[in-house]
């Protein structure tokens, strides 16, 4: 059975156009999965219907064949809290807490503090090399090495969904780089499932699998083979007849 389960998933915001027709989708457990499709056609929608964060009109997501976008408020915040490891583009430091304990948030918010805290951060910290800035404060770092610190404080939990928005949006092509070659390594270290949202053809050759959305519905999925390069260049031929209103910096 696959991980995740996108059953017929329909948004409709008011009158308009659905924002999401009818989408259904499988995700195997340990993917890291793309997707990708032109402005507005329902990638954000989509991510956080999965993240339980908005209702779908109709249709199911099933995370380990759990219908969590049935589930009620505080169940669906606690398989938030638990399960999920949510990257988007705004991150939200917390400017007076370190490093560290912008990392360690999560686990210290509520009791209980566990026991092996410490080992926890330093661990993460060095997933996404922020070993030499845990006692710093969130001024003192770069945007990319901010954006990292928020990846290490979304995976301390040891999700089993990781969700990304968008994260390497406000990135120079260095720190971006950076960026994808922890999360990809992080992926296949940590056997986590991850849904990563790009506009962005080079961001979206980091993942296994890229599924193209157009106008709410599945248009396409391109599949790598191993060489990022090559798969990079069919990521780029079928964003270019998927059609649509692209970002500039998509295809180029
Ligand atoms: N809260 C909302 N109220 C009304 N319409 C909305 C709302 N959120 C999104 N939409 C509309 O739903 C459609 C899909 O939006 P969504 O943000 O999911 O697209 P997207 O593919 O992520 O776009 P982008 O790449 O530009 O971020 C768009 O037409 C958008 O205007």
């Amino acid at each position: 059975m696959a991980f995740v389960q996108i059953r017929h998933l329909t948004k409709r915001y008011g009158q308009h156009r659905a924002a999401l027709d009818d989408f259904s989708l499988d995700i195997a457990a340990n993917e890291f999965v793309g997707i990708m499709g032109p402005s507005g056609v329902g990638k954000s929608t989509l991510l956080n219907i999965i993240a339980t964060l908005k209702k779908p009109t109709s249709g199911t997501v099933f995370v380990a064949g759990q219908p969590v976008t049935k589930w009620r408020d505080a169940k669906a915040a606690n398989f938030r809290r638990t399960q999920l490891g949510l990257m988007i583009q705004d991150f939200r430091l917390l400017p007076n807490l370190t490093i560290g304990d912008n990392i360690a948030l999560p686990l210290t918010l509520l009791p209980p503090r566990p026991k092996d805290l410490a080992e926890r951060v330093a661990q993460v910290a060095t997933q996404f090399s922020l070993d030499p800035l845990l006692t710093r404060y969130p001024h003192q770092l770069s945007i990319g090495q901010q954006q990292r610190v928020a990846a290490a404080r979304a995976i301390i939990t040891k999700p089993s969904l990781i969700l990304a928005d968008e994260p390497t949006a406000s990135l120079d092509s260095h720190a971006a780089t950076t960026f994808l070659q922890h999360l990809a390594k992080l992926h296949h270290e940590a056997h986590t499932t991850t849904i990563l949202v790009t506009h962005d053809a080079f961001t979206a050759s980091f993942c296994d699998r890229i599924v193209f959305i157009k106008d709410g519905r599945f248009f396409a999925a391109v599949t790598s083979k191993g060489n990022q390069q090559q798969f990079f260049e069919q990521i780029v031929e079928t964003a270019a007849i998927s059609g649509g209103r692209w970002r500039d910096e998509t295809i180029n």
